[in-house]
């Protein structure tokens, strides 16, 4: 099958490439001319493991293509995948400007029948207003019809995900367009849902509010345990062997971020608003978060009173491992909290740290040698449970900075192993430990 995707951020690169690999012949299109002539050379523009290969392959069996011209990469595509960016406007509603402007593009170019599957975030009742907006800029004779397709995929993660999601979800206005999408992603042999577009749209932003709601949920139970002198970890591990509960997505932390769950709970939250109704649980959630990422900064500030001077170490700027992701990550909130407060802060990130001066607008400065960071530090502060960090040995800490104190907002280790170390180690939801010393 002739496909092409139209944006190559994320979702449009990972879709694309997984679309070749199971033997369709991709073209991928994105407006930004630097992006497609990286893609073009082979190098990828995001940092997803696995991925790098997989487009390499695919481009040189002639399988994956990428071209910032629309009429060509539209030529002969019988499916055409919007995976343009919904970003937050400041009401916190979906920016849908990108999916509008992509879908009049097509649109406007195409001279034969396609079938438009919309794989961005959208909110309800967003594929048939695309359609309709569609059908007003065709050509005489032209026909389109629809398809919902949310994506599920984590960053970090996306290739595995891909391959190996749990559900595949094909919302449509009819059953041919619906056969066609399940052909074409039967390869995946992931288990596929089809559905109507409005209930389409509708799971993928429960999905996200749920999931979020699960991590508020545990971060709350966390800030009791602290009160109450319980640990989370063995709350959690105690909860999800409930299959009920289910034991994904109850790690207790500095709150989540990232490009989805921030924007979507909040796009939710004004969808409901605008048919007049108040969604107050996730309302709550988006709350429980933002507090959530403050959290560390009052331990710190009851830990010293004044940071005013003191070398911080922030280990970790993505909003999570294995991305180069800074979207609504923790550290755009916590970086230039502590900069403020008179720290000399040096961040610390193994792949993205070249990124910390770009996005984050406070005094700091940057590296991707972890030792660099913590050398001569005061205290440091995790936001990001990066392998290499949690794989350091506690005694690290002890050994490289001036004080040994560090704020853990992603229990990277043990209570024990912290203990032993002598390090002075606060975490979240778990006992503070305090060796004598510093008593
Ligand atoms: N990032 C994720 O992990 C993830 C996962 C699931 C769903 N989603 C959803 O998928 C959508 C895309 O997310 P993303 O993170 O890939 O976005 P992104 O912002 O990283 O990338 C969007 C790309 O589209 C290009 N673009 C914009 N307008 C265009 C046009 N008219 N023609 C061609 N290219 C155009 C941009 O240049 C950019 O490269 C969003 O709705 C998001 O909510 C994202
Ligand atoms: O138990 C947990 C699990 C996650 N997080 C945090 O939650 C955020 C999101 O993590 P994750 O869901 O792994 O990453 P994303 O790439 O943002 O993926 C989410 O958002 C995507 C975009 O919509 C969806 O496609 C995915 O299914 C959904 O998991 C990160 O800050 C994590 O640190 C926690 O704090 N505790």
């Amino acid at each position: 099958m002739k496909i092409a995707v139209i944006g190559t951020g994320y979702v449009g690169l990972v879709t694309g490439v997984a679309l070749a690999e199971i033997g369709h012949t991709v073209t991928c299109i994105d407006v930004d001319p630097k992006k497609v002539e990286a893609l073009n050379q082979g190098v990828p523009t995001i940092y997803e493991p696995g991925l790098g290969e997989m487009m390499l392959r695919n481009q040189k069996q002639n399988r994956l293509f990428f071209t910032d011209q629309h009429k060509l990469g539209l030529a002969d595509a019988a499916v055409v995948y919007l995976a343009v960016g919904t970003p937050q406007n400041t009401d916190g509603s979906a920016n849908l400007s990108y999916v509008e402007r992509a879908a009049v593009e097509v649109a406007e170019q195409i001279d034969h029948p396609v079938v438009v599957v919309i794989k961005s975030t959208v909110p309800v009742g967003t594929n048939l207003r695309i359609k309709r907006l569609m059908m007003r800029r065709i050509r005489p004779g032209v026909f389109i019809r629809i398809a919902s397709n949310p994506e599920f995929l984590r960053e970090g993660s996306a290739i595995h995900d891909t391959f190996h999601g749990d559900r595949m979800i094909i919302g449509t206005e009819d059953e041919a367009t619906a056969s066609l999408l399940a052909e074409i992603n039967e390869p995946f042999g992931i288990p596929i849902v089809k559905t109507d577009l409005f209930s389409s749209e509708m799971i993928k932003y429960a999905s996200n509010a749920f999931l979020a709601t699960k991590i508020s949920f545990i971060n709350e139970i966390a800030n009791l345990c602290e009160k109450l002198g319980a640990n989370v970890e063995e709350v959690a591990k105690g909860m999800g062997m409930d299959h009920r509960i289910g034991s994904a997505f109850l790690r207790a932390g500095i709150g989540y971020g990232g490009s989805c769950f921030p924007k979507d709970t909040n796009a939710l939250v004004q969808l409901a608003g605008n048919h007049h109704h108040t969604f107050n649980l996730l309302k709550s959630v988006i709350e429980v978060n933002n507090q959530q990422h403050r959290l560390l900064i009052d331990k710190i500030l009851e830990r010293f009173g004044s940071i005013n001077g003191k070398k911080v170490a922030v280990l970790g700027l993505a909003f999570k491992p294995n991305t180069d992701d800074l979207r609504e990550s923790p550290a755009l909130v916590m970086i230039p909290q502590l900069a403020a407060l008179g720290a000399d802060v040096i961040g610390y990130d193994p792949i993205a740290a070249d990124r910390g001066t770009k996005w984050i607008s406070a005094p700091a400065r940057y590296t991707n040698h972890v030792a660099e960071a913590l050398d001569g530090a005061d205290f440091a502060v995790i936001i990001t449970d990066w392998p290499d960090i949690k794989r350091m040995d506690p005694e690290t800490y002890v050994r490289l900075m001036d004080q040994p104190i560090v704020f853990d907002g992603r229990n990277c280790y043990s209570i024990a192993a912290a203990r032993e170390a002598n390090l002075e180690y606060y975490s979240i939801g778990r006992p503070n430990v305090v060796p004598e010393v510093s008593k």
